[in-house]
Protein backbone atom coordinates (compact mmCIF):
# COMPACT_ATOMS: atom_id res chain seq x y z
CA UNK A 1 0.00 0.00 0.00
CA UNK A 2 1.06 3.44 -0.62
CA UNK A 3 3.96 5.36 0.74
CA UNK A 4 3.76 7.38 3.93
CA UNK A 5 -0.19 7.95 4.97
CA UNK A 6 -0.84 10.02 7.83
CA UNK A 7 -4.02 10.19 9.96
CA UNK A 8 -6.07 12.82 8.81
CA UNK A 9 -9.15 12.70 11.04
CA UNK A 10 -8.21 16.45 12.36
CA UNK A 11 -8.39 18.27 9.69
CA UNK A 12 -9.97 20.52 9.04
CA UNK A 13 -12.52 20.67 5.39
CA UNK A 14 -10.71 22.38 3.09
CA UNK A 15 -13.54 22.33 -0.32
CA UNK A 16 -16.60 20.85 0.49
CA UNK A 17 -19.73 20.22 -1.97
CA UNK A 18 -23.47 19.81 -1.15
CA UNK A 19 -26.35 19.00 -3.80
CA UNK A 20 -24.00 19.67 -6.81
CA UNK A 21 -25.65 18.88 -10.30
CA UNK A 22 -23.90 19.67 -13.59
CA UNK A 23 -25.99 19.93 -17.25
CA UNK A 24 -24.64 19.90 -20.46
CA UNK A 25 -27.72 21.77 -22.11
CA UNK A 26 -30.18 19.07 -21.37
CA UNK A 27 -27.94 16.63 -20.04
CA UNK A 28 -27.47 16.07 -16.39
CA UNK A 29 -24.49 14.50 -15.66
CA UNK A 30 -23.77 15.09 -12.19
CA UNK A 31 -27.04 14.26 -10.01
CA UNK A 32 -26.25 15.46 -6.57
CA UNK A 33 -22.91 15.60 -5.11
CA UNK A 34 -22.18 16.05 -1.53
CA UNK A 35 -18.55 16.20 -0.31
CA UNK A 36 -16.13 17.26 2.08
CA UNK A 37 -12.49 17.37 1.19
CA UNK A 38 -10.13 17.78 3.65
CA UNK A 39 -6.95 20.04 4.43
CA UNK A 40 -3.78 18.09 2.83
CA UNK A 41 -5.84 15.50 1.98
CA UNK A 42 -4.84 13.37 -1.36
CA UNK A 43 -8.21 12.05 -2.80
CA UNK A 44 -8.60 10.03 -6.02
CA UNK A 45 -11.83 10.12 -8.20
CA UNK A 46 -12.02 6.41 -9.57
CA UNK A 47 -15.05 5.37 -11.73
CA UNK A 48 -15.80 3.89 -15.47
CA UNK A 49 -15.57 6.28 -18.32
CA UNK A 50 -18.23 8.93 -18.77
CA UNK A 51 -19.76 8.83 -15.00
CA UNK A 52 -19.00 12.31 -14.27
CA UNK A 53 -15.14 12.49 -12.34
CA UNK A 54 -13.98 15.37 -14.86
CA UNK A 55 -16.93 17.63 -15.00
CA UNK A 56 -16.93 17.55 -11.13
CA UNK A 57 -13.18 18.19 -11.14
CA UNK A 58 -13.87 21.00 -13.34
CA UNK A 59 -16.28 22.33 -10.74
CA UNK A 60 -14.19 22.44 -7.89
CA UNK A 61 -12.06 25.86 -9.64
CA UNK A 62 -14.77 26.80 -12.23
CA UNK A 63 -13.47 25.18 -15.01
CA UNK A 64 -16.98 24.26 -16.41
CA UNK A 65 -17.54 28.40 -16.76
CA UNK A 66 -15.71 27.76 -19.57
CA UNK A 67 -18.06 25.33 -21.31
CA UNK A 68 -20.69 27.06 -23.27
CA UNK A 69 -23.79 25.11 -22.37
CA UNK A 70 -22.73 24.34 -18.94
CA UNK A 71 -24.81 24.49 -15.69
CA UNK A 72 -23.56 23.88 -12.13
CA UNK A 73 -26.54 24.02 -9.54
CA UNK A 74 -25.46 23.41 -6.00
CA UNK A 75 -22.95 24.94 -3.33
CA UNK A 76 -18.81 24.56 -3.32
CA UNK A 77 -16.93 26.15 -0.70
CA UNK A 78 -13.30 26.35 -0.30
CA UNK A 79 -12.68 27.40 3.03
CA UNK A 80 -16.21 28.41 3.87
CA UNK A 81 -16.64 30.17 1.26
CA UNK A 82 -18.62 29.95 -1.78
CA UNK A 83 -16.89 29.85 -5.17
CA UNK A 84 -19.88 30.53 -7.41
CA UNK A 85 -20.21 33.88 -5.69
CA UNK A 86 -20.90 36.18 -7.99
CA UNK A 87 -18.75 38.70 -7.00
CA UNK A 88 -15.69 35.99 -6.61
CA UNK A 89 -12.59 36.81 -8.53
CA UNK A 90 -12.88 33.54 -10.78
CA UNK A 91 -9.04 34.42 -12.01
CA UNK A 92 -7.88 34.65 -8.13
CA UNK A 93 -9.50 31.06 -7.44
CA UNK A 94 -8.28 29.56 -10.61
CA UNK A 95 -4.79 30.71 -8.59
CA UNK A 96 -6.22 29.36 -5.03
CA UNK A 97 -7.46 25.88 -6.40
CA UNK A 98 -4.98 25.13 -9.61
CA UNK A 99 -5.24 22.76 -12.15
CA UNK A 100 -3.10 20.16 -13.98
CA UNK A 101 -3.76 18.57 -17.03
CA UNK A 102 -3.89 14.78 -18.70
CA UNK A 103 -1.36 16.44 -21.32
CA UNK A 104 0.70 18.77 -20.12
CA UNK A 105 0.25 21.98 -21.92
CA UNK A 106 3.27 24.48 -20.81
CA UNK A 107 2.99 27.73 -22.67
CA UNK A 108 4.96 28.08 -25.74
CA UNK A 109 7.80 30.24 -23.62
CA UNK A 110 10.93 29.66 -21.96
CA UNK A 111 11.18 27.43 -19.00
CA UNK A 112 11.80 30.44 -16.60
CA UNK A 113 8.69 32.66 -18.40
CA UNK A 114 6.27 29.10 -17.74
CA UNK A 115 6.85 30.01 -13.87
CA UNK A 116 7.12 33.12 -13.90
CA UNK A 117 4.02 34.25 -15.95
CA UNK A 118 1.41 33.56 -13.19
CA UNK A 119 3.38 35.39 -10.31
CA UNK A 120 4.18 38.22 -12.73
CA UNK A 121 -0.22 38.50 -13.28
CA UNK A 122 -0.89 37.84 -9.69
CA UNK A 123 1.50 40.76 -8.76
CA UNK A 124 3.64 38.20 -6.26
CA UNK A 125 6.97 39.60 -6.70
CA UNK A 126 8.09 43.30 -6.74
CA UNK A 127 11.33 42.59 -7.94
CA UNK A 128 13.67 40.04 -10.60
CA UNK A 129 15.03 38.86 -7.65
CA UNK A 130 11.94 37.78 -5.88
CA UNK A 131 10.59 36.14 -9.33
CA UNK A 132 13.92 34.97 -9.52
CA UNK A 133 12.93 33.15 -5.93
CA UNK A 134 9.77 32.04 -7.12
CA UNK A 135 10.91 30.48 -10.42
CA UNK A 136 13.20 28.38 -8.04
CA UNK A 137 11.53 27.72 -5.45
CA UNK A 138 8.70 26.07 -7.66
CA UNK A 139 10.86 24.42 -9.62
CA UNK A 140 12.41 22.76 -6.58
CA UNK A 141 8.89 22.04 -5.57
CA UNK A 142 8.38 20.15 -8.37
CA UNK A 143 11.30 17.64 -8.35
CA UNK A 144 13.00 19.53 -11.43
CA UNK A 145 14.97 22.01 -10.48
CA UNK A 146 18.54 20.02 -10.87
CA UNK A 147 17.40 18.96 -14.50
CA UNK A 148 16.84 22.45 -15.48
CA UNK A 149 18.57 25.08 -13.53
CA UNK A 150 21.46 25.48 -16.43
CA UNK A 151 18.66 26.04 -19.31
CA UNK A 152 16.04 28.13 -17.86
CA UNK A 153 16.06 30.22 -21.13
CA UNK A 154 15.12 27.25 -23.05
CA UNK A 155 11.47 26.26 -24.37
CA UNK A 156 9.72 24.42 -21.98
CA UNK A 157 8.41 22.49 -24.59
CA UNK A 158 11.54 21.00 -25.32
CA UNK A 159 11.49 19.17 -22.21
CA UNK A 160 10.28 15.49 -21.88
CA UNK A 161 6.92 14.28 -21.18
CA UNK A 162 7.33 13.76 -17.70
CA UNK A 163 9.65 17.30 -17.26
CA UNK A 164 6.52 19.02 -18.82
CA UNK A 165 4.29 17.47 -16.47
CA UNK A 166 6.45 18.36 -13.35
CA UNK A 167 6.67 21.98 -15.09
CA UNK A 168 3.16 22.71 -15.44
CA UNK A 169 2.83 21.51 -11.84
CA UNK A 170 5.81 23.84 -11.14
CA UNK A 171 3.79 26.36 -12.80
CA UNK A 172 0.40 25.95 -10.74
CA UNK A 173 2.91 26.30 -7.27
CA UNK A 174 4.34 29.31 -7.96
CA UNK A 175 1.26 31.23 -7.62
CA UNK A 176 0.92 29.82 -3.92
CA UNK A 177 -2.64 27.38 -4.43
CA UNK A 178 -4.21 25.96 -1.71
CA UNK A 179 -5.97 22.89 -3.21
CA UNK A 180 -4.28 21.19 -6.71
CA UNK A 181 -7.05 19.16 -9.06
CA UNK A 182 -5.29 16.96 -11.22
CA UNK A 183 -6.97 15.53 -14.32
CA UNK A 184 -5.49 11.90 -14.87
CA UNK A 185 -1.83 13.66 -14.78
CA UNK A 186 0.19 10.17 -15.10
CA UNK A 187 -2.04 8.94 -18.92
CA UNK A 188 0.57 10.38 -20.95
CA UNK A 189 3.65 9.10 -19.29
CA UNK A 190 5.71 5.86 -19.09
CA UNK A 191 6.07 4.20 -15.54
CA UNK A 192 9.27 6.18 -14.61
CA UNK A 193 7.59 9.68 -14.90
CA UNK A 194 4.40 8.23 -13.29
CA UNK A 195 6.29 6.66 -11.16
CA UNK A 196 8.23 10.25 -10.09
CA UNK A 197 5.09 12.11 -9.88
CA UNK A 198 3.30 10.15 -7.82
CA UNK A 199 5.98 10.53 -5.61
CA UNK A 200 5.82 14.46 -5.97
CA UNK A 201 2.45 14.09 -5.00
CA UNK A 202 3.13 12.30 -1.46
CA UNK A 203 5.36 14.93 -0.76
CA UNK A 204 3.37 17.68 -1.68
CA UNK A 205 0.53 16.78 -0.07
CA UNK A 206 2.45 18.35 3.06
CA UNK A 207 1.67 21.90 1.68
CA UNK A 208 -1.41 21.07 -0.48
CA UNK A 209 -4.81 19.35 -0.84
CA UNK A 210 -4.61 17.32 -3.96
CA UNK A 211 -7.83 16.18 -5.46
CA UNK A 212 -6.97 13.99 -8.69
CA UNK A 213 -8.95 12.00 -11.31
CA UNK A 214 -7.76 8.58 -12.12
CA UNK A 215 -8.45 5.40 -14.29
CA UNK A 216 -5.85 3.88 -12.63
CA UNK A 217 -7.28 2.21 -9.57
CA UNK A 218 -3.46 0.33 -8.50
CA UNK A 219 -2.39 4.68 -8.76
CA UNK A 220 -5.56 5.96 -6.70
CA UNK A 221 -4.47 2.88 -4.15
CA UNK A 222 -0.66 3.97 -4.43
CA UNK A 223 -1.00 7.69 -3.42
CA UNK A 224 -4.36 8.34 -2.47
CA UNK A 225 -5.47 8.96 1.37
CA UNK A 226 -9.31 8.39 0.43
CA UNK A 227 -10.81 7.62 -3.04
CA UNK A 228 -14.08 8.42 -3.62
CA UNK A 229 -16.12 5.68 -6.36
CA UNK A 230 -18.39 7.95 -9.23
CA UNK A 231 -20.85 5.98 -11.39
CA UNK A 232 -23.35 7.32 -13.87
CA UNK A 233 -23.55 10.86 -12.50
CA UNK A 234 -23.38 9.75 -8.69
CA UNK A 235 -20.39 9.66 -5.90
CA UNK A 236 -21.44 5.82 -5.10
CA UNK A 237 -19.36 5.66 -2.21
CA UNK A 238 -16.13 7.51 -0.45
CA UNK A 239 -13.64 6.61 2.10
CA UNK A 240 -10.54 5.65 3.33
CA UNK A 241 -8.51 4.20 -0.08
CA UNK A 242 -7.40 0.56 1.72
CA UNK A 243 -11.68 0.64 2.83
CA UNK A 244 -12.70 1.13 -0.58
CA UNK A 245 -10.59 -1.49 -2.08
CA UNK A 246 -10.92 -3.81 0.13
CA UNK A 247 -14.08 -3.56 2.02
CA UNK A 248 -16.43 -1.39 -0.23
CA UNK A 249 -20.00 -1.08 1.92
CA UNK A 250 -21.97 -0.67 -2.08
CA UNK A 251 -22.28 -3.62 -4.53
CA UNK A 252 -21.66 -1.33 -7.48
CA UNK A 253 -17.91 -0.25 -6.01
CA UNK A 254 -17.45 -3.74 -5.43
CA UNK A 255 -18.18 -4.90 -8.82
CA UNK A 256 -15.74 -1.76 -10.09
CA UNK A 257 -12.99 -2.34 -8.25
CA UNK A 258 -12.96 -6.34 -8.88
CA UNK A 259 -13.22 -5.88 -12.77
CA UNK A 260 -16.99 -6.92 -13.50
CA UNK A 261 -17.72 -3.84 -15.56
CA UNK A 262 -15.08 -0.92 -16.88
N1 LIG B 1 -18.13 19.51 -22.81
C1 LIG B 1 -19.14 18.64 -22.73
N2 LIG B 1 -20.27 18.82 -23.43
C2 LIG B 1 -21.31 17.95 -23.34
N3 LIG B 1 -21.31 16.84 -22.57
C3 LIG B 1 -20.19 16.60 -21.85
C4 LIG B 1 -19.05 17.48 -21.88
N4 LIG B 1 -18.10 16.98 -21.05
C5 LIG B 1 -18.62 15.84 -20.52
N5 LIG B 1 -19.87 15.61 -21.00
C6 LIG B 1 -20.75 14.48 -20.65
O1 LIG B 1 -20.86 14.42 -19.24
C7 LIG B 1 -20.78 13.08 -18.77
C8 LIG B 1 -19.61 12.95 -17.81
O2 LIG B 1 -18.39 13.13 -18.51
P1 LIG B 1 -16.96 13.30 -17.80
O3 LIG B 1 -15.96 13.61 -18.86
O4 LIG B 1 -17.09 14.20 -16.66
O5 LIG B 1 -16.75 11.82 -17.25
P2 LIG B 1 -15.42 11.13 -16.76
O6 LIG B 1 -15.84 10.21 -15.69
O7 LIG B 1 -14.39 12.13 -16.44
O8 LIG B 1 -15.01 10.30 -18.03
P3 LIG B 1 -13.55 9.92 -18.59
O9 LIG B 1 -12.96 9.03 -17.55
O10 LIG B 1 -13.85 9.22 -19.88
O11 LIG B 1 -12.81 11.21 -18.77
C9 LIG B 1 -20.65 12.20 -20.01
O12 LIG B 1 -21.93 11.74 -20.36
C10 LIG B 1 -20.12 13.16 -21.05
O13 LIG B 1 -20.53 12.78 -22.33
Amino acid sequence: MAMNKRTLESRNVKMSARGVKVFYGENEALHGIDIDILENEVIAFIGPSGCGKSTFLRCLNRMNDTIAGARVEGQIALDGNDIYDPSLDVVLLRAQVGIVFQKPNPFPKSIYENIAYGPRLHGLARRRAELDDIVESSLRRAGLWDEVKDRLDQPGTGLSGGQQQRLCIARTIAVSPEVILMDEPCSALDPIATGKIEQLIDELSESYTIVMVTHNMQQAARVAHKTAFFHLGDLVEMGDTDDIFTNPREQRTHDYITGRFG
